[in-house]
C-alpha cells in the first residue's frame, strides 16, 4: 500500500475580545492579512509621536519598538469566522479521509482562555468542531449504509496530572501501552454510538467529568487534556474488506506560563504539568520539525497519546487558539511559533486495512479464510505439477531424439559394455579352446602320415623304432591335450549360452526403456564387436593351421627331393646291371608323366561342404591301376575335417538368436580317413559373397582382416535400414558421431568400405579379384570425404545418400586391406 508524505495541517483562529479585554483597552497584536498570513504585533496606525505639538519623523524611544512578525499557515481564521467555518475548510475533508481509511487527529493549541474549548466543543449555539464532525461522520456513514457496514466507538480521555482517565466512566488512571499499532490505553472499552445526537450527550457526560477551575483568564478553564477518540469499523458489503480507522479531537490545556495563571499550591503542581506535558509536546514538535529521528514522545503521556497525530500514520489538523489582545501578548507569541514550527512537521500516510483492535473472531474467521484457500491454492498446484509433468513427457516421447541426454544414457552404456563384455571374454575362451582341438587334432594327423611316409622309406628298422618310439610318446601327449580341451569345452559352451541369455535380457530390458531407439543401435554395434571378435579369433586359428601346413610341406618337399634322387639312382643302377624289369620301367614312366610341368593349377573340386580335395579323381584311378607300393600311400591318404564350415571354428553365433550352432558335438575336428585337406586360400584374394542368399551360399574359406568386421559394424549402425525406422534419423547420426561410443576413424572407414561394397555390386557373386588395391585407391580418390578429414555432417551426409542400400557382404584379405589416408 502506497504511503503518502503530508505536513500537519497548521490554522490560526484569532478569537476576539472579551469582557475584559475591552475594558481594558488593550491594543491588538494581530493584524490578520489574508486567510493564510497574519502579522504579529503590527504599528499601531495612530502610533504617531508628536513632540512640541509637531508630528515627528522619528518613533518615541520609550516605546517598546512592535515585532511587525508576519506568519504565514494553511489558514488563518479571522474573529468572524465560526466553528461552522472551520469545519468546512478543515475538518469536513478530514472525515472523508477517514472514510478513506486514514487516520485523523484535530487537536487545539493555545493559552488558557483563548477559546481552545469554544473551537472543540462550542456551545448549544454554536456547537464545536466535534459536534459539526460527529455530525457530518454519520451523515456520511448513513449515506454509505449500502456499501459499507459501519460500526462506531468512542472513548473520551482525560490527560490530568499525567493520569490517563477515562472520561465517559469516570475512571481511572489508565496505564498506557504500545504494540505493533502504537500506543492503546489499557482496559480502554468503546461506547458504541449511532447518532451524534448521542455523541452530544456522551461529551456533556465527559464533560461535566472534567477537572476544570476558573482561572484568570478563564473562568471555566480546563486544567486538563481532553482527548476524544471515535473508532470506526467499516467492512465492505461487496468485497468483505474491513478497515478501521480513528478520528481524534484533542483538546489541549492551556499552553500558559504557570505564573500567569497566578496559581499556588494545587494549582500550581497542576500548571507545572500541564507545562510539563506541553513542554514535551514542543519538543517532540520541534525535533519533528528538525526532521529528527528520535523524538521523545515517552517524556510524557500526552506526547504518547499524540504519537501518532504528531509524527505517525495520521493526518492532522492543528488548530492555533490564539487572542488578539495584548494582554496575552507573550501566550500569543508562543503559540505562534509553536504553530510555525508544528507546520514543518510531516507525516506519513497509509490506509488502513485491519486493525488489531478487531476482535478475536474476525481473526480467526480470517485464518480459517486464509488456510482455505492456502489449502486450494496447494491443490491447484498439484494439479498444474502433474500437468506439467505429464506435458514433459508427452514432449519427450513426441522429440524422443531430443530427450536423450548423455547423462541419462551413461548408466545403460556401461551396463551394455559389460554384458557384452563378459560376451566377448567368453566367446574368446570357448573359440579359443575349440581352436586348439582343431589344431591339436590337425597336428596328429600331420605327424602320422609323415610318420607312415617315413616307414616306407625307412632301411634300418632299428632306427625306424627309435623314431617311432618318440613319435608314439609325442602323439600321446597332443592326445592328452586334445582329450583335455575336449572335456573342458562344453563347460565354456555353458558359459557362452548364460552370457547370450544376460544379453537376451539386457536387451528386452532396453526395448522397454524410453531411449530404445537409440540404445537398440549401440546394443546392434555391439552385436558386430562380437562378431568381429569372433572373426579374429578364426583369423588367428586359420593363421596357426596355415603355419603347420607350411612346415609339413617344407618337409614333405625335402624328403620328395630325397627321394628323388635316391629313386633316379636306384634307377640307374637297375638298368646298369640290366635288372630293370618292364614293371618297374612302366612304374617309372608313370611317375615322371605324372610330375611333368602343367600349365594348369592341380585340380580342385569344392564339396559340398566347401572342402578342397588336393587329388583328382583320375589319379586315384591310375594309382589303383598302377598297384605300385607307392599307391598305398595314396591310399593310406588323410583327410582333415574339421567341420562342415571347414578351417573356420564353428563355435557359431547367430547375433540375432543367439544359438550356438555347433552341431559336431564338441568332437568336430576329427580325423578321418579319405578325407581331404582343405585348400589354403590365395592370400591376394578378394572373394564376393552374395548377402542376398546368406543361407545358400557357400561359406568362404578367405582369411579376412578382422578390421573389416569394424566397417561392416559402422556401416550397419548408420545404415539407412537402421536410421530410417526411427523418427529422427538425422538426430540420430548426431548423437551417434557426436558420442565417445562411436569413433570417428571407424565411421570414416565404414564409408570406404560403403564405398567399396557398392563397387562390388557390379560383379557377380563368385568374381575373385586378385589384387583390390587398385579399386581400393580408385575408391577413395573418388570419395573425398576419406581423403580429407572427415566432418561429421559431411560423413552424416554420405552414408544418408543411399550408397550403401543392399551393399553385399564384402571381405578384404590382410593384402587387400586398404589404407585410409588421414
Ligand atoms: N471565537 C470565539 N467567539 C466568541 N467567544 C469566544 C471565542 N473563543 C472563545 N470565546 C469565549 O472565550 C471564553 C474562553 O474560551 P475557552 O473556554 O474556549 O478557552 P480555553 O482556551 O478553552 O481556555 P482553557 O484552556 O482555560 O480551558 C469562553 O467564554 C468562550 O465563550
Amino acid at each position: 500500500m502506497p504511503a503518502e508524505q503530508t505536513n500537519i495541517k497548521v490554522v490560526v483562529r484569532v478569537r476576539p475580545y472579551n469582557k475584559r479585554e475591552q475594558e481594558q483597552n488593550q491594543r491588538c497584536i494581530i493584524k490578520v492579512m489574508d486567510s493564510s498570513a497574519l502579522l504579529f504585533d503590527p504599528d499601531e496606525e495612530d502610533d504617531e509621536f508628536f513632540f512640541q505639538g509637531s508630528k515627528q519623523q522619528y518613533r518615541d524611544i520609550s516605546k517598546r519598538m512592535n515585532k511587525k512578525l508576519s506568519m504565514d499557515f494553511d489558514r488563518v481564521f479571522d474573529t468572524e469566522n465560526s466553528n461552522q467555518d472551520i469545519f468546512t475548510e478543515c475538518t469536513a475533508p478530514l472525515v472523508d479521509s477517514a472514510l478513506n481509511g486514514y487516520n485523523c487527529s484535530v487537536f487545539v493549541y493555545g493559552a488558557t482562555g483563548a477559546g481552545k474549548t469554544f473551537t472543540m466543543l462550542g456551545s448549544d449555539s454554536c456547537p464545536g468542531l466535534t459536534f459539526l464532525t460527529m455530525r457530518d461522520l454519520f451523515e456520511k456513514i448513513e449515506a454509505q449504509q449500502d456499501v459499507r457496514k459501519f460500526e462506531v466507538g468512542v472513548s473520551y480521555l482525560e490527560v490530568y496530572n499525567e493520569h490517563v482517565m477515562n472520561l465517559l466512566t469516570k475512571t481511572g488512571p489508565l496505564k498506557l501501552r504500545e504494540d505493533s499499532n502504537g500506543v492503546v490505553v489499557s482496559g480502554l472499552v468503546l461506547t458504541p454510538i449511532h447518532s451524534a445526537e448521542e455523541l452530544l450527550r456522551l461529551l456533556e457526560l465527559g464533560n461535566a467529568n472534567r477537572t476544570q477551575h476558573p482561572t484568570d483568564a478563564n473562568a471555566e478553564s480546563s486544567r486538563s487534556h481532553a482527548i476524544f477518540q471515535v473508532h470506526i469499523r467499516m467492512t465492505d458489503r461487496k468485497t468483505g474488506t474491513k478497515r478501521t480507522v480513528k478520528l481524534s479531537m484533542i483538546d489541549l490545556a492551556g499552553s500558559e506560563r504557570a505564573a500567569s495563571t497566578k496559581g499556588i499550591g494545587m494549582r500550581f503542581k497542576e500548571g507545572a504539568s500541564i507545562n510539563k506535558s506541553l513542554l514535551a509536546l514542543g519538543n517532540c514538535i520541534n525535533k519533528l520539525a528538525d526532521g529528527l529521528k528520535h523524538i521523545p514522545y515517552r517524556d510524557s503521556n500526552l506526547t504518547r497519546i499524540l504519537k501518532d497525530s504528531l509524527g505517525g500514520n495520521c493526518r492532522t489538523l492543528m488548530v492555533a487558539n490564539v487572542s488578539m489582545s495584548s494582554l496575552t501578548y507573550e501566550d500569543t507569541y508562543n503559540t505562534l511559533k509553536y504553530a510555525s514550527r508544528a507546520k514543518k512537521i510531516r507525516t506519513t500516510l497509509r490506509q488502513n486495512v485491519l486493525k488489531t483492535n478487531m476482535p478475536k473472531e474476525f481473526y480467526v474467521k480470517k485464518v480459517t479464510e486464509v488456510m482455505t484457500e492456502n489449502e486450494r491454492l496447494v491443490e491447484r498446484n498439484k494439479q498444474m505439477e502433474a500437468k506439467l509433468l505429464k506435458f514433459e513427457r508427452d514432449t519427450a516421447s513426441h522429440n524422443n531424439i531430443v530427450s536423450y541426454d548423455a547423462q541419462a544414457l551413461k548408466p545403460w552404456y556401461s551396463k551394455i559394455d559389460a554384458v557384452y563384455a563378459s560376451v566377448i571374454k567368453t566367446q574368446e575362451y570357448a573359440i579359443g579352446i575349440r581352436s586348439r582341438i582343431k589344431n591339436l587334432s590337425y597336428r596328429q594327423t600331420m605327424k602320422k602320415d609323415l610318420e607312415e611316409y617315413r616307414k616306407l622309406l625307412s632301411l634300418d628298422q632299428r632306427l625306424f623304432q627309435e623314431d617311432y618310439v618318440r613319435f608314439q610318446s609325442y602323439i600321446a601327449k597332443l592326445t592328452t591335450q586334445y582329450e583335455q580341451h575336449i572335456e573342458e569345452l562344453p563347460r565354456w559352451r555353458t558359459k557362452l549360452q548364460d552370457a547370450y541369455k544376460d544379453v537376451e535380457k539386457l536387451k528386452r530390458e532396453v526395448r522397454g526403456s524410453k531411449h530404445r531407439e537409440i540404445l537398440s543401435i549401440y546394443l546392434r554395434s555391439k552385436d558386430l564387436e562380437v562378431q568381429l571378435s569372433k572373426q579374429n579369433i578364426n583369423s588367428n586359428h586359420l593363421s596357426a593351421i596355415n603355419m603347420e601346413l607350411n612346415e609339413n610341406s617344407n618337409q614333405l618337399r625335402k624328403s620328395y627331393r630325397t627321394a628323388c634322387e635316391v629313386l633316379h639312382q636306384t634307377y640307374d643302377s637297375l638298368q646298369e646291371t640290366q635288372k630293370l624289369t618292364p614293371e618297374i620301367q612302366m612304374l617309372y614312366e608313370r611317375l615322371l608323366r605324372k610330375v611333368r610341368f602343367t600349365e594348369n593349377e592341380p585340380s580342385s573340386t569344392s564339396t559340398q561342404d566347401g572342402d578342397v580335395l588336393l587329388a583328382s579323381k583320375e589319379e586315384d584311378e591310375e594309382r589303383v591301376a598302377a598297384g605300385a607300393n607307392l599307391s598305398g600311400i595314396a591310399k593310406k591318404r588323410t583327410r582333415l575335417r574339421c567341420s562342415t564350415s571347414g578351417d573356420h571354428l564353428d563355435l557359431e553365433l547367430d547375433t540375432e538368436s543367439y544359438e550356438d550352432t555347433d552341431s559336431d558335438g564338441g568332437g568336430g575336428c576329427t580325423v578321418e580317413e579319405e578325407q581331404p585337406f582343405k585348400k589354403p586360400r590365395n592370400l591376394n584374394e578378394t572373394r564376393v559373397i552374395n548377402t542376398a542368399t546368406p543361407s545358400t551360399a557357400p561359406k568362404s574359406t578367405t582369411i579376412t582382416k578382422s578390421r573389416n568386421i569394424s566397417h561392416r559394424l559402422v556401416a550397419d549402425i548408420l545404415s539407412e535400414q537402421n536410421v530410417s525406422g526411427v523418427k529422427d534419423k538425422e538426430k540420430i547420426k548426431q548423437a551417434l558421431l557426436k558420442s565417445n561410443n562411436f569413433s570417428a576413424n571407424s565411421l570414416q572407414r565404414t564409408v570406404a568400405a560403403a564405398a567399396l561394397q557398392k563397387e562390388n555390386l557390379k560383379h557377380n557373386s563368385n568374381y575373385v579379384r586378385k589384387s583390390p588395391r587398385a579399386l581400393i585407391a580408385k575408391t577413395l580418390s573418388g570419395t573425398s570425404a576419406l581423403t580429407r578429414k572427415v566432418t561429421p555432417s559431411r560423413l552424416a551426409g554420405t552414408i544418408g545418400s543411399g550408397a550403401m542400400k543392399e551393399a553385399p557382404l564384402v571381405r578384404i584379405n590382410r593384402a587387400a586391406s586398404f589404407r585410409v589416408k588421414k
